[in-house]
């Protein structure tokens, strides 16, 4: 089938190749010409024919412009999806503006990186079944092989929101490993800290594909000497532990893990400053100058 993808960059990139390789026509835009096959949005509008589809992979803080732009160019019966990490609460809006011009709207959350090329992408799609049936041979394309990795998760806005949650978790489960790291290599006893984490990688009860990257990362640096530990965030746990305040549910790992990222920015603590500073009041207990 035709498919319109706009954004190709390390995630949109990957995905046209996949698709085509699949059989299916891409015609791709980015706004960087040596990615681009075409000009302009316009040019990738007019060269798809009606009903047309059109696959948004573009950064969350660009993807209502870049929405509304192609919504302008397309007519009625076309449908726009959203594969980007975008808050699952724009959707609903997002879908209700089109669907005054009569453009279907399906929101998917995708995971798999830089490696869904070669592994394929897992899909969660929110959207009605008339508009999941119509993209079915390219979400086919660009899941994984095998009975898993995709799912048709509800009504538009699940999508974005069940991959909100596996990010969340992926937070966790980074700094559940990340921790048992930093033990190991503080520990006294254990002499080959890399060496334990790829034995863990067949048949323990924490074996998983985020394991088998740490045991990656651990081969290219035992002691992850050559990088900080300052973590960014593009928002996902954050809107995670905005819903579980929300509904009142207690996130205890995933919101400590997002914290932690926080205090990795941190040249040194003001909280903890503050700490040692009443101590030193109450207590007349030692303080280390600056
Ligand atoms: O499933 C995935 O492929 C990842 O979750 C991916 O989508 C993720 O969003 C970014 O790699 C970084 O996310 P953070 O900046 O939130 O860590």
């Amino acid at each position: 089938m035709q498919l319109g993808l706009v954004g190709l960059g390390r995630m949109g990139g990957n995905m046209r190749e996949r698709l085509r390789a699949a059989g299916h026509e891409v015609v791709g835009f980015d706004h960087n010409a040596e990615l681009s096959d075409v000009a302009s949005l316009p040019e990738l509008v007019e060269k798809l024919s009606a009903p047309r589809a059109v696959w948004v992979m573009v950064p969350a803080g660009v993807t209502d412009a870049t929405i509304d732009e192609l919504a302008a160019l397309l007519d009625s019966g076309d449908i726009i999806i959203d594969g980007g990490n975008s808050r699952f609460s724009d959707d609903a809006p997002r879908a209700e503006r089109l669907n005054e011009h009569g453009i279907g709207y399906l929101d998917v959350g995708v995971s798999g990186g830089v490696w869904g090329r070669q592994n394929g992408y897992a899909l969660m799609v929110g959207g009605s079944e008339e508009h999941v049936g119509q993209l079915m041979p390219i979400f086919e394309a660009l899941k994984p092989e095998g009975e898993f990795g995709f799912v048709h998760a509800g009504p538009v806005g699940a999508g974005h929101y069940a991959k909100m949650v596996h990010n969340g978790i992926e937070y966790g489960l980074m700094h559940a490993y990340a921790e048992g790291y930093e033990l190991l290599a503080a520990s006294e006893l254990v002499t080959n800290v890399p060496g334990v984490f790829k034995s863990w990688r067949e048949g323990t009860v924490v074996r998983s594909w985020l394991l088998d990257l740490l045991d990656r990362a651990l081969d290219e640096d035992p002691e992850l000497a050559e990088l900080s530990g300052y973590t960014e965030d593009t928002g996902e746990g954050r809107w995670t532990v905005d819903e579980a305040v929300r509904l009142a549910v207690p996130l205890n790992v995933i919101t400590a893990s997002l914290f932690a990222r926080f205090a990795s920015r941190q040249d040194d603590s003001p909280a903890m400053k503050a700490v040692a500073a009443l101590r030193q009041q109450f207590g007349g207990h030692a303080v280390r100058k600056r």
